[in-house]
């Protein structure tokens, strides 16, 4: 698990941990590891982009640091008489070369070194900066974060510095996780003493393997929690065959399915105990719920009845459409049943009863809240909030997920962790985090599909384990 921390909360640690450190120390460790990633590159002429702040003082520090080594090096100042005095010194001491915006020498860099803004951005670049930054032909190194992306949301106001490698400080902040910022390296600068807890966090390999349930010496079919799948319909029985697929290769226990599709799913997997209705199905630990399943009054009383149930479900898709139009459907529900639900943003405006907005994390957060359930929000990054604020973020590690069918089959692993008994945000998360690994795996490079995606998961489970 990797913490991140907000920009409020990086910048009063940093005031606790400059207050007993000498002056310019910390710059200085940050410049040091701007400078150290920009040698690797391997650059010969590199031109900084120096804005007004603390962002720009590293960049002319790193600047230092490079000349040192050789490497040549020019600084364009943005706003000339508020450049760092210190990292301006240490540069023209160095030997670099000091320039205005009309003389920026942009074509002749190896590499574009982006210290325009940092922590305190507020909006898309300055006029000035963003005709410098449209002139990079060359590879860019964001210090801190890439400039026009907001430091706490992550929204790119254009014009933005696209970034191939963003050095950051301390801790990671939410652009690092929620906008594109290229390779990301986090440089030690020692402030992890004074961080509270992180208002983020992301999941790593070793989490999603603790929240999995593989099954031991003394388990059976049952013991290992059996999923309950409700979704498809006579018009989309392929929502029921790529929900049930997930949840059967995401677990080695016993998978139910309920519905009018079970003929269909019988035929592709034999080993489900496929029923017409639910009211048939039998004991399950976790239900998925909605996927294909329609809005009309006998899916409403299929929802209703599971979330009476008193297993933990997971509602997708027309579910969650559902829940928005019958909002009384809550009322079915023991408030400690945990309920994910998924929602991508226009599932997420029905449901909400507004726009998602720019700040993904706060909306999702807040929808936690008044739901009392998980929200997972779809997107390039998932972001996962449970009622008690935790968020979980996972950043795509490819864009291959998004086709066809795919949200099915993330809803079936959802039900199958679930179901595995993991706490619900856990198991949301881990069960994204999954399913991003399964789909870059099937498209290894070229265009895949929600079954492929759903075949992946035992190569993407093989491959953490
Ligand atoms: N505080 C610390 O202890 C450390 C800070 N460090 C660096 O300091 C940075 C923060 O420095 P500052 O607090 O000086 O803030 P910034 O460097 O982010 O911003 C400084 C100035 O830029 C202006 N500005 C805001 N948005 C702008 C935009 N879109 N275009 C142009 N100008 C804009 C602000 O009004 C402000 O005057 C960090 O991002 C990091 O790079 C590092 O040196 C590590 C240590
Ligand atoms: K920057």
């Amino acid at each position: 698990m990797r913490g991140v921390w907000t920009v409020e909360q990086v910048t009063a640690a940093e005031d606790r941990l400059l207050a007993r450190t000498p002056d310019g120390a910390l710059m200085r460790k940050a410049a040091f590891g701007v400078a150290l990633a920009a040698a690797r590159t391997g650059a010969r002429h590199v031109v900084l982009l120096v804005g007004a702040g603390n962002n720009g003082g590293d960049a002319l520090w790193a600047g230092a640091f490079l000349r040192r080594r050789g490497v040549r090096v020019t600084a364009v100042l943005l706003a000339p008489d508020r450049a760092h005095p210190a990292g301006l010194t240490a540069l023209r001491r160095a030997g670099g070369r000091v320039v205005g915006v009309d003389d920026a020498p942009i074509e002749q860099a190896d590499l574009v070194i982006d210290g325009i803004v940092g922590l305190q951005a507020r909006g898309g670049l300055r006029p000035d900066a963003a005709a410098l930054v449209d002139r990079v032909a060359s590879p860019i190194l964001a210090v801190d974060l890439p400039s026009g992306v907001d430091p706490d949301t992550g929204v790119v106001h254009e014009p933005a510095v696209r970034a191939d490698l963003t050095v950051t400080f301390g801790c990671l902040k939410p652009v690092h996780v929620l906008a594109d910022c290229g390779r990301v390296e986090l440089v030690d600068i020692g402030l992890g003493p004074e961080l509270p807890a992180p208002s983020l966090r992301v999941l790593e390999a070793a989490d999603v393997l603790a929240a999995w349930r593989f099954p031991g010496p003394k388990d059976d079919k049952y013991t290992q929690g059996v999923t309950g799948v409700a979704a498809g319909s006579s018009t989309y029985p392929g929502a029921a065959v790529l929900a049930t697929s997930a949840a059967v290769l995401a677990t080695s226990g016993m998978v139910r399915y309920a519905g009018s599709a079970a003929d269909e799913v019988r035929g592709v997997w034999p080993e489900v105990v496929a029923t017409g209705s639910v009211e048939d199905a039998g004991r399950v630990q976790a239900w998925v719920v909605g996927p294909g399943l329609g809005t009309g009054s006998s899916s409403v009383e299929v929802l209703r009845r599971l979330l009476g149930e008193g297993v933990p479900l997971c509602v997708d898709a027309d579910g969650i459409t559902m829940l928005a139009q019958h909002p009384d459907l809550w009322d079915a529900r023991d408030p400690e049943t945990p309920v994910v639900i998924t929602p991508h943003d226009r599932e997420f405006a029905r449901i909400a009863g507004h726009e998602v907005g720019d700040d993904r994390v706060a909306a999702t957060r807040g929808l936690a809240k008044r739901l009392n359930a998980v929200v997972l929000l779809k997107g390039n990054t998932t972001v996962i909030a449970d009622p008690d604020g935790r968020v979980i973020v996972n950043k795509a590690s490819s864009s291959w997920a998004a086709t066809a069918g795919s949200g099915d089959v993330l809803s079936g692993i959802i039900g199958a962790v679930l179901a595995g008994g993991a706490d619900p945000a856990t198991a949301a998360g881990a069960a994204a985090w999954l399913h991003d690994r399964a789909a870059t795996l099937a498209a290894d490079g070229v265009p895949t599909s929600a079954s492929r995606i759903a075949a992946a998961i035992p190569d993407a489970l093989r491959a953490i384990r």
